[in-house]
């Protein structure tokens, strides 16, 4: 992967060791899970414990050699992190409890070195001041604040040094392990997750690439969402102080999304974060088609909307700021329409629409079911359920364990689901479920509201789809009554919703 005879030669250094390391795992986790469940009948509470404590044990395994082989193996085990209720419980907590937070930190030496190897000069040649301690460290790079001769405070983002250089061999042992235990448990089929990383990982380390995206991201809110456009925002790239591996971008002083009590603190209301964060998504996997795909709360900040001082009932208007724009997707015209009135009947619980826009998908006619409880985590009799607030998913009334042993009983379906699925469909799960622990941090779960905003924007976006499509006069008034209908429902929804919130506020 690399024409310089000293990289190649400790590339091929980490080789055996991580080769080792990942047969010792992978060795370990299949005898184990082989061992434990030996003898037990499957489903029973027996097999049921024994296969928690076993994936409990494999996931900490995992996790330790994710942190031992450093690298893509972190991007990995972050991919883990996000797929809640897609790869079992027990792997997600694990991840998700070291992953986001244990990163690599490369020392300034390092960062020194990837500069001089790149820009051919020290930071300081480049930068009026450059603070050497990193505010941020994440899986692929860290972030220093630094200052340009023309005193603009900026981000600069630098790559981990040689993670170009051994992503492949990082990949290639992934590749291994995983295919190793699909072999030996042909129910364990993670090999799509491999193919992924294999896909992202040379893009996500070309920061100008990221850089490229994040400005198409802006220009596609400015053509195709101009209403909301200006409630979105991305750091401006400074091109001259770039390159595949530093990113030097305009600072964002502003809150994570998440943060509740420092949103409030600058005068934002948390429920008019949760519902402009579901817009800006909604508008970019319905009418975009290109779509960023770690929305993490990490990578995305909050702040007032510059210039603006008006106030509604108190409270400031809100900028989303979104980074880390490495992993984008695009959705076909085709598979987006599709995605879109999937959507759309699952807000307005549409069996039939369901199952037409599933199989279109790939789910097949006989996981349209569990595809739909995939993607809003209610069973099926919920989703199709008439009344307004169906998928809604509230901390307080949510039984979650519920939904886990949902998960974890219809494991070798869900197994087989994500195999005859898209890829492109596989990272919106993804990103599905980031939106969903963003809002959960929020406004404790996927509120109401935000299921409006998800089937309003997949209507219109089915709607735009058709009306591009119908010539006659006929079709266009079809189209214009589908309007009016929508606009009928929506208002019932928004009524619905208005008594909701006044019930709340009444003692008692
Ligand atoms: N322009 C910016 N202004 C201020 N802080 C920033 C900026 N860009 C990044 N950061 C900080 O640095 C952190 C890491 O940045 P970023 O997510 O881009 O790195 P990454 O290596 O791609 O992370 P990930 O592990 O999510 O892929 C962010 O969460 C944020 O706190």
């Amino acid at each position: 992967s690399t024409e310089d005879p000293a990289t190649t030669l400790k590339v091929c250094a980490h080789l055996p060791p991580r080769l080792l390391r990942d047969s010792v795992t992978a060795a370990t986790i299949a005898l184990d899970y082989k061992w434990s469940l030996l003898g037990l009948e499957p489903g029973t509470p027996a097999w049921q414990s024994a296969k928690h404590k076993t994936h409990l044990r494999s996931a900490n395994r995992l996790q330790e050699l994710c942190f031992r082989n450093g690298g893509i193996y972190i991007k990995l085990g972050q991919h883990i992190a996000q797929l809640e209720y897609v790869v079992p419980e027990e792997y997600v907590k694990t991840m998700r409890e070291s992953m986001l937070k244990r990163c690599p930190v490369s020392s300034y030496e390092e960062v020194r070195e990837v500069f001089a190897k790149d820009l051919g000069e020290s930071p300081e040649t480049f930068f009026a001041e450059f603070d050497p301690v990193p505010l941020a460290s994440a899986s692929l790079a860290q972030v220093h604040a630094a200052r340009t001769h023309d005193g603009q405070k900026v981000a600069v983002k630098v790559q981990h040094d040689h993670l170009t250089d051994t992503s492949v061999v990082d990949i290639a042992t992934v590749d291994l392990l995983v295919n190793a235990l699909h072999y030996i448990f042909p129910m364990f089929d993670y090999r799509w997750l491999v193919d992924e990383v294999r896909e992202s990982a040379p893009k996500e380390l070309d920061f100008l690439n990221e850089a490229k995206n994040s400005e198409k991201c802006l220009n596609n809110f400015r053509r195709l969402s101009p209403h909301i456009a200006s409630s979105i925002y991305v750091p401006k790239v400074y091109w001259n102080l770039s390159t595949s591996r530093i990113l030097t971008m305009e600072f964002m002083d502003a809150k994570e999304v998440t943060d509740v009590r420092g949103i409030k603190e600058i005068g934002i209301h948390p429920v008019d974060v949760s519902n402009l964060v579901s817009k800006a998504f909604a508008e970019m996997i319905f009418k975009h088609g290109f779509v960023h795909c770690d929305p993490h709360a990490a990578n995305m900040m909050i702040r007032p909307m510059p210039q603006d001082s008006r106030k509604f009932f108190g409270w400031k208007r809100p900028q989303l700021v979104l980074l880390d724009h490495g992993l984008y997707k695009e959705l076909d015209y085709t598979t987006r329409i599709s995605y879109a009135s999937l959507w759309k009947a699952l807000v307005f619980a549409d069996a039939k629409a369901i199952k037409e826009n599933s199989v279109k998908l790939g789910a097949g006619e006989d996981l349209h079911a569990l595809f739909a409880g995939v993607l809003t985590m209610r069973p099926w009799q919920r989703v199709i359920d008439p009344s307004p607030d169906h998928l809604v998913l509230d901390r307080k009334t949510t039984d979650y364990s519920e939904l886990q042993d949902y998960a974890s009983l219809y494991f070798s379906e869900i197994s087989e689901l994500l195999r005859r699925l898209p890829r492109v469909i596989l990272l919106m799960l993804k990103t599905n479920d980031c939106l969903r622990a963003v809002n959960h941090a929020l406004v404790g779960g996927t509120s109401l509201e935000s299921f409006m905003i998800i089937g309003r924007v997949s209507s219109e976006a089915v709607l735009d789809a058709k009306r591009m499509s119908s010539r006659s006069f006929l079709n266009r008034l079809m189209i214009w009554l589908d309007e009016v209908m929508l606009e009928a429902r929506f208002f019932s929804l928004k009524l619905i919703l208005f008594f909701m919130q006044l019930r709340n506020l009444l003692p008692g």
